[in-house]
């Protein structure tokens, strides 16, 4: 991954945070057209708060613990397929590791523009700080700043894209990762066993892979804030993504599910985590790569970090044989570095690719005579 991610360069605008901070304060001063993405009232939004309808909630400890497994496994493997999302409790990621994040990236977001740019993303390439995924003058725009690294592997890094102001930042950014890295792996290792998968079939494709952190950062929208997008609707392209949601009751995160966005209210210290584009094709459709998408706060910022699990990108991503066990292929396989390039393209649609990449196998299936 970390060489197609390299590759896929944003172009530069504006930067939101302060163009957020004229608009909020200026009181003749407008919200560029570039930034009204969504019409208000469009699509059904189903609030937070109803329990019927959250996100499912996963029980790392019980995952863990052999006299819940195999019930906590089938929740977890029904989380996975119906939602492509849910909340991970109990994951023993420390939380001093946590808090130590949540401090410096606040820290980092405060400080002048200035001294951030000093981290600010190259032309042609998408780590540092910036915003992501601008490929078009005509595109609309998101309402959010990022800072996108390559945190894991240490040989991944590139050091001039991290912070160095608070000093902290880089030390917690490590420490967090890798606490956070072992989440995800064994995560994967109960997807796989949930399915009757070898746990280490689906551990070992990410264990030792690129792990990208992105820290989104949403300012406020006093006078459009039901207009902007944070993140427009996309799938995420890796494998596995763990969001950890900064600011405790500011929320933003939207998921889709049948035509509907359901409101996310982020549980305090879990993590959310979702099934990304790589992760359905492994599975053969198994878990599912749900489209999601953030909003805005009229008054109140809102920062989301996110952790990416990437195979390697030479990897030729197709169903994985543990996953299929008779079952019919579903996916035409494809080089990961490909499928991120195609991703880029379709503007971060990554549903639009996986039903290419399903369509293609049907049609190439047809033609050898398959029904
Ligand atoms: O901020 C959020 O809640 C969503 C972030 C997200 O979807 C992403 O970074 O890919
Ligand atoms: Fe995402």
């Amino acid at each position: 991954m970390a060489e197609a991610a390299r590759e896929a360069g944003s172009l530069p605008v504006a930067n939101v945070q302060a163009l957020a901070d004229t608009c909020n304060n200026g009181a003749d001063e407008q919200v560029p057209e570039r930034y009204l993405a969504k019409e208000p009232g469009a699509e059904e939004v189903v609030a937070a708060g109803d329990s019927t309808c959250a996100i499912p909630v996963i029980d790392l400890d019980r995952l863990v613990d052999p006299r819940s497994s195999s019930s906590e496994c089938a929740k977890l493997v029904s989380a996975c397929h119906d939602w492509g999302f849910f909340q991970l409790i109990n994951h023993g990621v420390p939380e001093q590791v946590i808090g130590n994040l949540k401090s410096d990236v606040i820290e980092f977001s405060k400080q002048p523009l200035e001294d951030k740019e000093e981290c600010a993303q190259q032309p042609g390439g998408v780590e540092g700080y910036g915003q992501a995924f601008v490929v078009s003058e005509d595109q609309k725009l998101d309402w959010a700043d990022m800072l996108y690294i390559l945190v894991q592997p240490t040989e991944s890094r590139d050091l001039r894209f991290w912070p160095t102001r608070p000093p902290s930042f880089r030390n917690s950014v490590d420490v967090y990762s890798s606490e956070a890295r072992e989440v995800g792996y064994r995560l994967l290792e109960f997807m796989a066993k949930g399915v009757g998968a070898e746990p280490a079939s689906l551990r070992g494709v990410f264990q030792g892979q690129a792990l990208g952190m992105r820290v989104n950062y949403y300012p406020p929208c006093r006078q459009a804030a039901d207009r902007v997008l944070g993140l427009s609707p996309h799938s995420d392209a890796d494998g596995l993504t763990l969001l950890l949601q900064i600011n405790d009751n500011v929320h933003g995160l939207q998921v889709k599910k049948d035509g509907k966005w359901f409101a996310v209210e982020a549980m305090d210290g879990a993590f959310i985590v979702n099934v990304g584009d790589a992760l359905e094709i492994m599975s053969n459709g198994k878990f599912t790569s749900v489209e999601h998408r953030a909003v805005i706060h009229p008054t109140k910022e809102r920062t989301s970090v996110a952790l990416f699990f990437f195979p390697s990108s030479d990897m030729v991503v197709g169903p994985l044989p543990e996953f299929m066990k008779g079952d019919q292929v579903q996916y035409r396989s494809t080089s990961f570095h490909d499928f991120v390039k195609q991703y880029f393209a379709e503007k971060l649609d990554g549903r639009k690719h996986l039903d290419r990449l399903r369509q293609l196998w049907i049609w190439s299936q047809g033609a050898e005579g398959y029904q």
